[in-house]
């Protein structure tokens, strides 16, 4: 196998080259100096790699790199560009907008800002990698007009979110993660308003799934969150306890699939 120091090396010359906007190395992280900004992923098992032919693993690299771009695109506003990937068996150059056109969170902005959209998948993102106390977590959060979300729900237990200062209700704010991390492991949904206030946590939603028709392995949270979005105007993130994948709906279908399965570190 090539050095991953060289490797490195080559990968930050070209970022050069072409003016790349970063450097994503899926080799395990080393100290190392660059012009560029180097973004490290993590829990990646590529040791399955080294038996595969070279166009399986030019495929998988690829799908990792689109999943990591996805994760740069939420996390650091990066909306188009180049990135520079590097791996222990080849070097790929991606192009941000690719991840873009997947997954573009001005979609949804007719209902939810930008802001708070990005806030809520990389929220999603990290319960899925996360989990909580060694578990996998599953939650859904549904975002739009909160008066009409309430009028079709209600509590499963007591709303942690009720009375609470509107400054600790904003899912914008990385310091109330914690807490809502916390919070996801109740039973039923989050409800924010399209500013990112979290009016209830718990809380169950009155649907009717019969119009509702989900490809299989889905159960009751997304066809909650799916049933939802077709009877009033609002949007669905859930997080599978089951695969930790982060999904949105809208007009009653999954609109979106985001996969959580490499961890981005800066
Ligand atoms: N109508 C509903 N409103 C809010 N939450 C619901 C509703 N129905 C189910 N849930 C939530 O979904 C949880 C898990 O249900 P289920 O396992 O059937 O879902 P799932 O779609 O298979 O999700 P996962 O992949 O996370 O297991 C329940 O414990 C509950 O918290």
């Amino acid at each position: 196998m090539v050095d991953n120091e060289l490797m490195m090396q080559h990968a930050s010359e070209i970022a050069g080259d072409i003016g790349a906007k970063a450097i994503v190395s899926f080799t395990e992280p080393f100290p190392f100096e660059s012009d560029k900004p180097v973004i490290w992923v993590e829990d990646l098992q590529l040791d399955i790699l080294r038996d595969l032919t070279m166009h399986d693993i030019l495929e998988i690299s690829q799908r990792h790199l689109h999943d990591a771009a996805i994760q740069i695109y939420l996390t650091k506003n990066f909306d188009e560009g180049l990135v520079v990937g590097v791996f222990p068996y080849a070097i790929l150059v991606y192009d941000i907008n690719e991840g873009r056109n997947f997954i573009n969170v001005r979609d949804y902005d007719d209902i939810v800002s930008r802001e708070v959209m990005s806030a809520v998948l990389r929220l999603a993102l990290d319960i899925a990698v996360e989990g909580r106390e060694g578990r996998h977590i599953g939650t859904a959060f549904i975002i739009g007009n909160s008066d009409e979300i309430m009028k079709n729900s209600h509590q499963a237990i007591i709303n942690p979110y009720k009375g609470q200062h509107p400054d600790d209700c904003d899912i914008k704010n990385r310091h109330n993660w914690e807490s809502i991390k916390e919070f996801s492991q109740l039973d039923g949904v989050f409800v924010v308003d399209p500013n990112g206030r979290i009016v209830a946590a718990g809380r169950y939603l009155n649907i009717n799934t019969g119009s509702i028709n989900l490809p299989g392995g889905m159960g009751g949270r997304h066809l909650a969150a799916a049933a939802i979005t077709l009877d009033i105007p609002v949007i669905g993130v859930t997080v599978s306890e089951s695969g930790g994948i982060v999904r949105i709906f809208r007009d009653g279908k999954c609109d979106q699939t985001i996969r959580s399965d490499v961890r981005v570190r800066w």
